[in-house]
């Protein structure tokens, strides 16, 4: 079996832990093949790229072709629309989805000076990062996360903001210097999970891998980004979790200057109807769009 992968070293490292859980669960050889895409080797800033599908268009492709069997993407780079004769065939158990503060000095959020210039690619991070620390100065930054973590390092920036998800995955969490809760920072839709996409039919070769809370959970936060129009460099959070059956689903919509957000939060219980999912994420998108969320924010293109 041929596995796809970007080739950055979050990619390569997630797509080998996919690898050999799958090796371990199917006894199957497992090929691991790295495919280069724009989003690697544009160094145009990700809102300028257009933002949907950057990462994901060339994978896709590759499978398409039949030069790889399976493709490994972030779920919070995969485009929300459905791509024609693909199909999700699992969502592995999602890792953790917070965002992480990396700062010289061990410093916190709080703790940072007045004028401090933090690195961040993603508009939703920086709408946040201005809510939080209206005194601090967000610097536009593209890279990959070891680029990122060096540009502190090196004194260029006194801070970055990264997923936890890609921090962990690459042996880095060290450099984290504070972890930013989910309630007052919601991530973006699907982070910190993973999407194991194959040509329709095929589902069964990674089928072993799936985690259907996570892919539940995903699934809604991804369905507000699609009712929203909204694309994924657009100013949202989600973030939804199952407790005891309840599936709740939290949203935030930022102004790009961070002076203000809508948030809407509904659940229900997953055994009450068909489509969970669906359903909690069109009565949080409902009410985001009843309170304004397509004029408060650029939600870009819809997919
Ligand atoms: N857009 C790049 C990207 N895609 C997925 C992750 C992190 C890992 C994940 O969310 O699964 C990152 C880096 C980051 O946002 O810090």
């Amino acid at each position: 079996m041929r596995i796809g992968t970007r080739g950055s070293a979050l990619a390569v490292a997630q797509t080998t832990t996919v690898a050999n859980a799958l090796a371990a669960k199917t006894g199957v050889v497992i090929e691991i093949v790295t495919v280069r895409t724009e989003g690697d080797t544009s160094t145009e800033s990700l809102a300028s790229l257009g933002g949907t599908g950057v990462f994901a268009g060339a994978l896709r492709e590759a499978l398409v072709a039949g030069r790889v069997d399976v493709v490994v993407h972030s779920l919070k780079d995969l485009p929300t629309a459905a791509y024609p004769g693909l199909s999700i065939g699992a969502v592995p158990k999602r890792v953790d989805a917070r965002d992480a503060l990396c700062a010289r000095d061990g410093l916190t959020m709080d703790e940072l000076p007045a004028g401090a210039r933090v690195g961040t690619g993603s508009p939703r991070r920086a709408a946040q990062l201005r809510a939080r620390r209206p005194d601090i100065e967000v610097v536009d930054i593209r890279g990959n996360v070891d680029t990122r973590l060096a540009h502190v390092a090196e004194g260029r920036l006194d801070a970055v903001v990264l997923a936890a998800a890609g921090l962990d995955r690459l042996g880095r969490l060290g450099a984290i210097t504070e972890f930013l809760s989910l309630d007052g920072w919601p991530t973006a839709p699907g982070q910190g999970a993973l999407a194991l996409e194959v040509r329709e039919g095929d589902e069964k070769l990674v089928a072993a891998l799936n985690h259907n809370p996570t892919r539940t959970i995903v699934e809604a936060e991804r369905h507000v980004l699609a009712l929203l129009e909204a694309g994924c460099a657009a100013p949202i959070g989600a973030h939804g979790q199952i407790d005891d059956g309840l599936l709740f689903l939290d949203a935030r919509v930022y102004s790009p200057d961070g002076t203000e957000k809508l948030t809407s939060s509904h659940a229900l219980y997953v055994s009450d109807t068909v489509h969970p999912s669906l359903e909690v994420a069109e009565r949080v998108a409902n009410e985001l769009l009843e309170n304004g969320a397509a004029t408060l924010a650029p939600l870009g293109s819809a997919q």
